[in-house]
């Protein structure tokens, strides 16, 4: 099969969140599978080029409708870690992505409904006809109203496409100038609430209704956070849309990629150990203290991974960071975010926070810290409002260091309670909460802390069991397969 993914991220070229190791991880996966894999993403000025191979122009004049004329593109090639990937450059004043940063700007809606026509105009011109074409999130959730508003006529009649949101908080809200940018021409059928009209503020466009519309399956990204958007109100005003098309709507859980993450070959950290040498870990905990200047003691670590963004919980993360402290064990950080007052009030608990020796808050994006962290941890802590899978909490029971989560979205359908859940002690990987409280964190994180601390042998065979869990993406590799079968035949 030919699938093309069209996608805002790519690890390890240019990720803001977990959409980023998605198509790195699903992409590959579907290429051991014996399919033939693409992926188109906009050229950013941004990106780490030293992770592309070969990178190289492959087509010059690549015109894409745009008002009333059209911007003239180049089309790069290059390998990202074996992947076949295409970089779209516009060039014109409105240097899309020629910018120091993916997101973040007052027309980001424009450059990626620019991105998308210019991802299809690129597939028309060049002949491709894939099988399907993958689109993710929003900023790639006008491609098929592209595709059956215009290029269908054109004769591109082949192609069917798979929607994956990550997250329903960021839908590509937008007036009417859309329309005029890209010719989508007849206001009263785009305004209407069957098509792109937003169904909570008037007068508006949804990109990601019309994706989910004109799409032919919708998925998210774990069973839970599908039933959540749909069913409990999680939908962001979408949930009306989503019983619409329930049809044609369903939950993956993610995978992580296990060449990446994986303690046994991890050329990140110092020392590597699977199930078996699980001994060496702390060899990765000693250089974890080493690196962060934190004292080296008998005490847990525990971590925080993630972008610093309301959605993960913050209230409760800066909660935890006292109460471990209190509870006699360490804990770590590492996060940012876009907003500077996020960052500013994180900057703040860190300095008032400088002179304990064991706490440590790193505020930036650090790919190699990250790593060192999930081995070197001891546990992990996700304590989000919302998470539609989550991925931190999947690395981290590859690297046996326990996750402590809140039981919603992708994480209830993921980590089970040591003490509490409705399995069989050999799966039973965690500890999990549901109250976004104080006294829920603490009821969880409590446990954890003096489980190391009293019981280590029961604390060591729940890291047995988490390396044991499998989330590669053997599993969904299959499900979406089955997906794009079922769309390719219906
Ligand atoms: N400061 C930092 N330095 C280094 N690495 C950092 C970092 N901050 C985050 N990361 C890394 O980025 C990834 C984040 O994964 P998440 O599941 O938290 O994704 P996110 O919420 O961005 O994405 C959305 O999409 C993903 C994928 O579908 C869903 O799992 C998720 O629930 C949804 O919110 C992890 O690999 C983590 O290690």
């Amino acid at each position: 099969m030919f699938v093309v993914h069209v996608t805002p991220e790519l690890a390890t070229v240019a990720k803001v969140g977990g959409l980023a190791d998605v198509v790195f991880g699903l992409s590959r996966e579907l290429a051991i599978r014996g399919n033939h894999v693409e992926i188109v993403l906009p050229k950013y000025a941004s990106m780490r080029y030293d992770q592309i191979y070969d990178l190289h122009e492959v087509h010059r004049d690549l015109w894409v409708p745009w008002y009333d004329g059209a911007i003239h593109c180049s089309v790069y090639f290059g390998f990202v870690h074996d992947r076949k990937c295409f970089f779209i450059e516009p060039h014109s004043g409105d240097d899309f992505f020629d910018r120091p940063a993916i997101y973040g700007y007052p027309d980001d809606v424009l450059r990626y409904a620019f991105f998308s026509r210019a991802a299809i105009e690129f597939l028309w011109q060049s002949g491709k006809h894939p099988d399907v074409i993958h689109c993710h999130d929003w900023q790639t959730a006008l491609l098929p109203v592209y595709l059956y508003e215009f290029y269908q006529r054109l004769g591109m009649t082949h192609p069917r496409v798979c929607l994956t949101i990550h997250n329903f908080a960021h839908q590509g809200v937008v007036d009417g100038a859309l329309l005029r940018a890209t010719g989508l021409q007849h206001p009263e059928r785009f305004h209407h609430h069957d098509r792109l009209g937003d169904p909570r503020y008037p007068g508006m466009l949804n990109l990601l209704k019309g994706g989910i519309v004109y799409s032919n399956f919708v998925t998210t990204v774990s069973p839970r956070y599908a039933f959540e958007t749909k069913d409990q109100g999680q939908g962001f005003g979408l949930e009306g849309v989503l019983h619409a098309h329930q049809i044609k709507y369903g939950g993956v859980v993610n995978g992580i990629d296990y060449d990446l993450w994986n303690p046994e070959i991890d050329r990140h950290i110092p020392a590597r150990y699977g199930i078996e040498t699980i001994e060496a870990k702390y060899d990765d905990k000693r250089a974890l203290r080493q690196r962060l200047m934190l004292a080296d003691n008998e005490k847990a670590i525990v971590a925080f991974i993630g972008r610093l963004d309301p959605q993960k919980g913050l209230e409760l993360v800066r909660h935890a960071i006292f109460y471990t402290l209190e509870r006699g064990a360490q804990f770590v950080l590492l996060g940012s975010s876009p907003d500077p007052a996020i960052n500013a009030d994180f900057w703040g608990l860190k300095r008032m926070l400088n002179d304990s020796p064991d706490c440590h808050l790193e505020i930036g994006f650090d790919e190699d810290l990250a790593h060192l962290i999930y081995a070197g941890a001891d546990m992990m802590l996700v304590p989000s409002r919302f998470e539609p899978c989550g991925l931190t909490q999947m690395i981290a029971l590859r690297y046996g260091t326990i996750p402590v989560v809140r039981a919603v979205g992708g994480l209830a359908d993921t980590v089970f309670d040591k003490d509490h859940a409705a399995r069989p002690l050999h799966e039973r990987n965690g500890y999990v909460f549901n109250d976004y409280d104080h006294a829920g964190l603490e009821s969880a994180l409590g446990r954890a802390i003096a489980c190391y601390r009293d019981y280590p042998d029961d604390f060591r065979a729940l890291m047995r069991n988490a390396m044991h869990t499998d989330y590669s993406w053997n599993r969904p590799g299959q499900d979406y397969l089955n997906i794009y079968d079922y769309i390719r035949n219906g």
